[in-house]
Parts: C-alpha cells; sequence; structure tokens
C-alpha cells in the first residue's frame, strides 16, 4: 500500500503496457448526482446518506448497489432494490447528459493516446446509462481501444469481482494482456479491490470525502489525476510536467 506517494515494493511487478480506466468518479464527475438522487429519496425515510454508505455503494453494478442500498438502510420492507432503481431513474436521466470530465482525465487520455499506450474503459455502468453519461464527450471515449460496461456478458458479476477488469485485459490487441502489464485508475473501494483481484496494479484517485482506510488496498493514491505522473510507472512523462491542463 502506499499513500499520496508509491509504493516501489508492490508497484512496478512488471513494465505497465496498458491502462485500464474506471469512468463513474474517475473520468467522469458522475458520482455526485447518485449521491443526490440517494439523498433525495431516503430523505422521505427521514433517513440521512453518508459516505460509508456511499462507499460501499460505489464501483457497483445498480442492482448490486441497489440491494445494499435499502438492506444498510433499513427500508427494504418498504422499497425493494428493483423499486428503488425504478424510481431513482426518471432523476439520473436528466442528470447523466450534463456529466462533466473529472479535471485531468482529457490530459491523461490523450496523452498516453498520443504516446501509443494502448486505454481502454471498465465501467460498471449499463450501456444506456453509458450512453447518456458519455454524450457529450465521444470524441475522447473514441481514444479507447474498447470499453467493458457493466451489462457485458462476461461480466458475471459487478466490482469487486475481478471479471470486469479480466475481460478489458482480454480485449486488447494479441490479448489476453499479462495483469501485471496493466495499470487501473479506480476511485472507488469495491474497484481497487476488483483490480487487484485481476492481479493488476492500481491507482486509486478517491473523493476527499471516503475515509482513508479504504485507500489501503491501493499502489498508489492520488488527489487528482492531475498529479499522476507517467514515469512513476515507466510510461512516457508529460512533455511539460509543470503544465497541469484540463
Ligand atoms: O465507477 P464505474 O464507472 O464502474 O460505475 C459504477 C456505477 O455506475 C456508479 O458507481
Ligand atoms: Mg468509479
Amino acid at each position: 500500500m502506499a499513500n499520496q506517494g508509491i509504493d516501489t515494493s508492490s508497484a512496478r511487478k512488471g513494465p505497465i503496457t496498458h491502462v485500464i480506466f474506471d469512468m463513474d468518479g474517475l473520468l467522469l464527475d458522475t458520482e455526485k448526482f447518485y449521491t443526490e438522487v440517494q439523498e433525495i429519496i431516503l430523505a422521505r425515510y427521514n433517513k440521512t446518506f453518508d459516505w460509508s454508505l456511499k462507499a460501499k455503494m460505489m464501483g457497483k453494478k445498480a442492482i448490486e448497489a441497489a440491494r445494499v442500498f435499502v438492506e444498510e438502510t433499513g427500508i427494504s420492507d418498504s422499497l425493494t432494490a428493483e423499486d428503488f432503481l425504478v424510481e431513482r431513474e426518471e432523476m439520473l436521466q436528466k442528470m447523466f447528459p450534463t456529466s462533466d470530465l473529472m479535471p485531468g482525465a482529457s490530459r491523461l487520455i490523450h496523452h498516453l493516446h498520443e504516446n501509443g499506450i494502448p486505454i481502454c474503459v471498465a465501467t460498471g455502468t449499463h450501456t444506456r446509462h453509458f450512453d447518456l453519461k458519455t454524450q457529450r464527450h465521444s470524441e475522447l471515449f473514441s481514444l479507447m481501444h474498447h470499453i467493458v460496461r457493466g451489462d457485458d456478458p462476461e461480466v458475471k458479476q459487478g466490482k469487486p469481482s475481478p471479471d470486469i477488469f479480466l475481460a478489458a485485459a482480454n480485449r486488447f490487441e494479441g490479448g489476453p494482456v499479462d495483469p501485471q502489464r496493466i495499470l487501473v485508475f479506480e476511485d472507488a473501494p469495491s474497484g481497487v479491490l476488483a483490480a487487484k483481484n485481476a492481479g493488476m496494479s492500481v491507482v486509486m484517485v478517491p473523493d476527499a470525502r471516503l475515509d482513508s482506510q479504504y485507500h489501503q488496498v491501493a499502489d498508489q493514491v492520488l488527489n487528482s489525476l492531475l498529479d499522476f505522473s507517467p514515469a512513476d510507472w515507466g510510461l512516457p512523462p508529460f512533455e511539460n510536467a509543470s503544465t497541469k491542463l484540463d
């Protein structure tokens, strides 16, 4: 483990040749939408949504996160996981098309692509939501070699299962790529665990409100993608490392 720096004992298991990006909360500022609708729904039951619950939900497939939500809040007798998904859907559908990029996402994706590093996305979100979230960012996502979504038939179980990252490793040119050559970027505890379960190295870029106990599993923890130094991982450095553009 390493916080705010690199742990050379666990990192560099092999030279990094391929990169997998998580999406929600890592490339796109979409976790705030889930938080907002969950706060609204819980308020009706006179309960508050907090980051200890958020930590257990984020990164998971929708139905898996929904089960955590109704069970952990004790409202499962009044609201099933399936009904919770229906209830939040209308609100989310209005929010997702407004999704913004996270700071540093565009710079890092363009940099890796321009330097010939194969990159892809592995997101727990399903195709219909993916399309809404990315509609303003099609140019950036077109730089990905491939995109694996939560409703992909190869993804039997959501994060922290390694399924989605192993499927992503399989689909690179000449795949499957050795997991030791893959660096994953994640924001969620379940996603960091999934990457480690797949045998990959992982840079965590967590929300500042997430309890720091969840940092321990990651190989490197950063406040922002703007703080990533490719050279730490043997990847081509930014030409002007002092310039932090979005
Ligand atoms: O973080 P992602 O991209 O795997 O998405 C997972 C859910 O859709 C949101 O937590
Ligand atoms: Mg995420």
